[in-house]
């Protein structure tokens, strides 16, 4: 029997995709004015979950119930018109129309006047929907693809909150923005449960979870295997019931001052000027994490996009061990240099593509005997790869699109490291992977470093920075505006001044 305080219960959801069992017998319940926390590792079948409340797919077999109803819808917005809504983890904006327009979709008849749409009448709703959730920096009337990537996330919370849900699932967003967008969303999160309504916040970070949520349930291999209430909430505990071993402490580099960097230049970049960028100079050595922090609007991303020679800026050049200039990306990885983007959907994976195309793709010449490439080369090159990133997957030709999250994040590392990379810059490598296997790639990251190369790692999360940086540059509005050399008792405070 539900009780007055549930508002929604499913009863042995089930869902496989292939051979894949993605949920197996899950039941859940999820209260009024509560934040439900849901964990597990990359592929553990919380987005399966989620896009099954939201209506986005039918489980193969098992019951839901809404308010007590049963409750099957068949699309996203049957879930809609009955109160539940989902931000989804992929991009979720149309890029050609403006903001106003995206916030309004589905709902352009509101703003009707004798039949012509009033452009000034929606912009001026959106204007104050944004307002309402804090939003200042967001101009409802300029096109969606001049927004950032992390905007347009904000943009589809407000969108979802204008039609007002009883249950709101947020899929792995907050990784994508910045401490801005977080706060919104944190506070967008803390007014639904003060109105008695319910969020479902699905994320990889523990200690957020701890903090925002009432409940938390750890899902295994689509299998439910516990629920936690606030009171019960303990970091290890947490970490065991989702890798199914102890995970005690810290999975940083623990080494300081050992291995001295070699002071050989690996990466040399002088007078950058791009757009807001400005008189950017800095040198990478080999045998280095190069950590390069700051708010997400810093300008990190778009250096990591000019180092690469994917953007080419104003002004500046980039040279090679410091000497040999390089100008495009295709002759950046002529000198091996990779890199990893932050937007994994639109830049960095190839989603129509099979987990082999991914991984083999910049590594075709490597792979080339003679002027044939065979199979057989191209599958154990993959296959390797892939186990050691870990890629849960039925096949390596399983489609990109079809994986997890995670799992197309770990694709993209696995696609980089066979490629060798001897300067490897890595835009937030973490991304929305589970902690057992953030560990690995930290240790292989350190592999990489010890045997010569070079990393450039672009982050958000300080603490990565701290714990994995030989030295940390730090951003503000488009300078470089200090540097750090890594020391043990370093903290979080003693960067963001620099960065703020
Ligand atoms: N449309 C699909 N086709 C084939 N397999 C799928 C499909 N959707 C999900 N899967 C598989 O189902 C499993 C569960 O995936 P799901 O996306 O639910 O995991 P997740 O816990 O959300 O992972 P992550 O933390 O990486 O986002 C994975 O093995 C995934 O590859």
């Amino acid at each position: 029997m539900m009780n007055s305080r549930t508002v929604f219960e499913s009863k042995n959801i089930n869902k496989t995709f292939g051979p894949t069992r993605a949920l197996e017998d899950v039941s859940i319940t999820l209260g009024r004015g509560e934040v439900y926390g849901l964990i597990g590792e990359n592929g553990s079948g919380k987005s399966t979950l989620a896009t099954i409340i939201a209506g986005l797919q039918p489980p193969d077999y098992g019951e839901m119930f809404l308010n007590g109803e049963p409750y099957a819808p068949k699309s996203v917005l049957s879930g809609t018109q009955k109160g539940v809504c989902m931000i989804i983890q992929e991009q979720g904006t149309f890029a050609e129309v403006t903001v106003a327009q995206n916030l309004f979709v589905g709902k352009e008849s509101e703003f009707y006047k004798s039949g012509i749409l009033s452009i000034k009448k929606m912009s001026e709703e959106a204007k104050g929907l944004l307002h309402k959730h804090n939003i200042f920096h967001i101009d409802p009337d300029q096109p969606t693809f001049s927004v950032s990537y992390e905007d347009r996330k904000l943009i589809e919370v407000v969108r979802a909150m204008y039609t007002e849900p009883s249950i709101l699932i947020i899929d792995e967003t907050t990784s994508a923005l910045s401490k801005r967008g977080r706060d919104i969303l944190y506070s967008i999160m803390k007014h639904m449960k003060e109105i008695g309504k319910t969020v479902v916040f699905i994320s990889h970070d523990i200690e957020e979870l701890m903090e925002h949520c009432d409940v938390l349930t750890i899902l295994k291999d689509g299998v439910y295997v516990d629920r936690l209430t606030k009171d019960k909430f303990d970091v290890d505990r947490i970490k065991q019931l989702m890798v199914g071993r102890e995970m005690v402490g810290s999975y940083y580099r623990s080494d300081y001052g050992g291995q001295e960097p070699n002071k050989e230049i690996a990466l040399k970049a002088e007078g950058i000027c791009e757009g807001f960028l400005e008189d950017i100079s800095l040198t990478a050595y080999k045998n280095e994490i190069l950590g390069v922090g700051g708010l997400n609007e810093s300008g990190m991303h778009q250096l990591g996009k000019i180092l690469f020679g994917l953007t080419k800026p104003e002004r500046g050049q980039m040279l090679y061990e410091g000497h040999i200039k390089y100008k495009t990306a295709s002759q950046a990885m002529s000198h091996g240099i990779g890199y990893m983007s932050k937007d994994r959907d639109k830049e960095a994976v190839m989603t129509e593509g099979s987990i082999k195309d991914n991984i083999c793709l910049p590594s075709l010449k490597k792979l080339r005997k003679g002027v044939i490439i065979t199979n057989k080369s191209e599958n154990e090159f993959s296959e390797n790869y892939a186990d050691i990133l870990e890629v849960k997957r039925n096949s390596i030709d399983q489609l990109c699109m079809h994986l997890s999250g995670g799992n197309k994040q770990k694709v993209i590392i696995a696609k980089w490291i066979g490629f060798g990379s001897k300067i490897l810059i890595m835009d937030c490598p973490t991304r929305g992977i589970d902690i057992g296997v953030k560990a690995e790639i930290y240790k292989l990251m350190v592999k990489i470093r010890n045997e010569g190369n070079t990393i450039i790692l672009i982050s958000e999360e300080l603490s990565e920075l701290i714990g994995m940086s030989d030295r940390i540059l730090l951003m503000k509005e488009g300078k470089i505006n200090a540097e750090f050399t890594r020391q043990k008792d370093m903290k979080d405070n003693d960067l963001i001044d620099y960065m703020i």
